[in-house]
């Protein structure tokens, strides 16, 4: 990452101790497989909790949050190195404008990480929002269609305001399932995804980013179901990196390129042509046909009288 600042991961520092083991341990898998650096790029719509995540994950508020969808329309990246590892979040504008998908964001993304390889892609939402609707789809559509299918071997979801108090009736765990089955459908759909696309099924995390987070006598920030969410979403992105797909490289090619779903189009004017020609020769055949058909007599009877009329 040329040019990048990489600060020292210092923020990791202020995780109660717990939570800071099992992210050096993590750090530590990721080394012994060779690996010393992430790209995670983070997506969804705006003011669902994507800059939020960030400053949680990294331990400090590198990037602004807002209540209402902020103005911040330029991706940034993040850097940070700990223990010759380093860490590079990518936070993006909200992909919704005016109730329809922001193309311009999505180029702006996709610039931005030019000659970048995406090794993790956090797709955000929310846990307490209750359906899903054309426009999730539209989004989904609108990130395959900038960064290809392969892009949702290397994606999981994420959903904030994890802290929730499901409807009565429900509970925590089925409230859960419920949420992640229909974004994950979305995905499908969005995605034109089958499931035997995927290399492995698409985790979905839980995620709280209050302050008022309930927390577990090791003082680490737990869910409704006990789960220390931290180094839960740290494991995930790890194991999503480990599932045996290859990152995405943004190249030029994909980023002036056609859509890299689309990419025998080029065979359809081709086609056209070659029907156009098809056509020319069976209207060809049907007309000498027609003129070497044998006339009855009748028929030359009245082409004669036509003739001496005029
Ligand atoms: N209770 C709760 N509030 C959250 C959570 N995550 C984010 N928020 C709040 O939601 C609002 C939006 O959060 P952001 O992190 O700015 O959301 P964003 O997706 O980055 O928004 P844009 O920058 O507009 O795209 C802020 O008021 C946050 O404090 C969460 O997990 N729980």
């Amino acid at each position: 990452m040329a040019g990048q600042i990489v600060r020292e991961w210092s923020g990791i520092q202020q995780f109660p101790l717990a939570t800071q083991t099992k992210l050096l341990e993590y750090l530590g898998t990721l080394k012994q497989e060779n690996v010393d650096s992430l790209t995670i790029l983070v997506m969804g719509k705006g003011g669902v909790g994507k800059s939020s995540t960030v400053n949680s994950v990294i331990g400090e508020r590198v990037v602004a949050v807002s209540a209402f969808q902020s103005e911040a329309s330029r991706p940034v990246m993040i850097s940070r190195s700990r223990a010759g590892f380093t860490l590079n979040i990518v936070d993006t504008p909200g992909l919704v404008e005016g109730g329809y998908v922001n193309d311009r964001a999505i180029d702006m993304i996709k610039s931005f990480l030019l000659d970048k390889t995406i090794d993790v892609l956090l797709y955000v939402d929310r846990l307490d929002a209750y359906r899903v609707d054309t426009l999730d789809r539209q989004i989904i559509k609108a990130i395959t269609d900038s960064f290809g299918k392969e892009i949702w071997n290397r994606a999981a979801i994420v959903l904030t305001h994890a802290q929730l108090s499901p409807p009565d009736g429900l509970s925590y765990e089925d409230f859960f399932s419920k949420r992640s089955e229909a974004l994950l459908k979305v995905v499908r759909l969005g995605g034109r995804i089958k499931k035997q696309d995927l290399a492995f099924s698409m985790p979905v995390i839980l995620v709280e980013n209050s302050g008022r987070c309930n927390k577990n006598e090791s003082g680490e920030k737990v869910l409704p179901n006990g789960i220390s969410w931290i180094p839960k979403l740290v494991k995930t992105i790890i194991d999503v990196v480990s599932n045996g797909s290859n990152g995405i490289l943004v190249d030029k090619k994909l980023i002036e390129g056609p859509n890299p779903n689309e990419q025998h189009k080029w065979w359809i004017p081709l086609i056209a042509a070659a029907q156009y020609l098809l056509v020319q020769k069976i209207r060809g055949l049907i007309k000498d046909d027609i003129a070497k058909e044998s006339k009855a007599a009748w028929e030359l009877r009245d082409i004669g009288a036509a003739k001496r009329k005029f």
